[in-house]
């Protein structure tokens, strides 16, 4: 017993130095992801910088996490609305927003990249975030469908590199998938590990594989039903009611393409195409690509299989 007590105070205090050494965390990217990751981080006590191409779209991310907070504030706070504000005042003060992600990076222990689903893209923000972030600092995507290993490949610290992939929307889904390639530390998995049940997620591990656990099984799902329709076999609120109401699934396929986006869905399905040609089920959809070709992303621009438009 006295053994078990020390191991479990080493274990505590070793996890606790682990996390501790995390105390700055730059999120790169103030959309759907990036705000409610920013938001889970600040709530949990770090200080977090959330940076974005322009200073319109950080206060809008802003103004979105608030909204979101605020949320969280009525559920949890219900019967203290004093301590609600309070936890509503503190979590916001542990968020700034920036413009300039090198300047933020130079001081910064975990930066979590949560831009477009764009494999050139990411190397090239990661390739000069590499030059300028101290030793220490840890690497994170939360890539939805690329090979961690092909957005480290342009870095020197592949060993201080994973993926933290977070579920939308990033406040309620209670999930975090921690990913290590080849070169992956076993400190930096640790740390990832630590970090993302520091922020109040269950953790799970993965390899670096096309989709990791989540997407490589939701993510065929969703094409699958989006096929259904281009085949004229059911309407798309059919579908949705469907899986509603006949495999309890809180969203049906097509509101959680629109939920996702449908270019996120888009780049997810053209990038593993890409992959495996031969796979029929990352056969991208002529419809999807369609409806990301007239703008129609799904609710983040008021419009994709359903419209939002009030
Ligand atoms: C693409 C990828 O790489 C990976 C992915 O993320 S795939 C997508 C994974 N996500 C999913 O599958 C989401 C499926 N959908 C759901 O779970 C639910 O529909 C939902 C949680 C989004 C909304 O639930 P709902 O019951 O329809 O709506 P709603 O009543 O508004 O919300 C439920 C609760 O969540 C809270 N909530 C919803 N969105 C929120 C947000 N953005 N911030 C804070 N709280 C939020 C609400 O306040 C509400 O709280 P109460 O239960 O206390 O009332
Ligand atoms: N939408 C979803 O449900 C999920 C998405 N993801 C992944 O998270 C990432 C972000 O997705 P979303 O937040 O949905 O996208 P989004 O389109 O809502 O936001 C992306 C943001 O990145 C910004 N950006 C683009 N290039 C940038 C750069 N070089 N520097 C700084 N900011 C830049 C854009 O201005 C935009 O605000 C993608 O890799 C996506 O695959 C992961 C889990 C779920």
């Amino acid at each position: 017993m006295a053994f078990a007590t020390s191991a479990l105070v080493r274990s505590l205090s070793t996890s606790a130095s682990r996390q501790a050494a995390i105390k700055h965390v730059t999120v790169i990217g103030g959309g759907l992801m990036g705000t409610g990751i920013t938001q889970v981080a600040a709530q949990s006590g770090h200080n977090v910088t959330m940076c974005d191409v322009s200073d319109d779209i950080v206060q809008k991310g802003l103004a979105r996490i608030q909204d979101s907070l605020k949320r969280v504030v009525k559920k949890k706070y219900k019967d203290d609305p004093t301590a609600g504000q309070k936890f509503f005042d503190s979590t916001m003060e542990n968020i700034r927003i920036d413009t300039n992600v090198e300047r933020v990076a130079a001081s910064t222990d975990l930066v979590i990249e949560a831009i477009i689903e764009n494999l050139d893209i990411k190397q090239k923000l990661f390739s000069s975030l590499d030059k300028v972030a101290p030793q220490h600092t840890i690497f994170a995507s939360n890539t939805s469908s690329l090979p961690i290993k092909d957005i480290a490949s342009t870095c020197e610290r592949q060993d201080r590199f994973g993926g933290l992939h977070f579920f939308n929307p990033v406040p309620v889904m209670k999930l975090v998938e921690v990913v290590r390639f080849g070169a992956t530390s076993n400190e930096t998995f640790q740390s990832l590990t630590d970090f993302g049940q520091a922020v109040g997620k269950t953790t799970v591990s993965c390899k670096d594989t096309p989709g990791f656990i989540v997407n490589r099984l939701l993510v065929p799902y969703m094409m699958e039903a989006v096929r259904m329709l281009e085949r004229g076999e059911a309407s798309a609120r059919d579908i949705d009611t469907a899986m509603k109401l006949g495999a309890g699934y809180p969203m049906g396929p097509f509101e959680l393409c629109d939920y996702v986006g449908l270019d996120t869905t888009k780049f997810i399905v053209q990038g593993w195409h890409e992959l495996d040609p031969d796979q029929p089920l990352f056969k991208p959809s002529e419809l999807v690509n369609k409806l990301v070709a007239e703008g129609k992303l799904g609710m983040k621009s008021g419009e994709g299989f359903y419209s939002y438009k009030k």
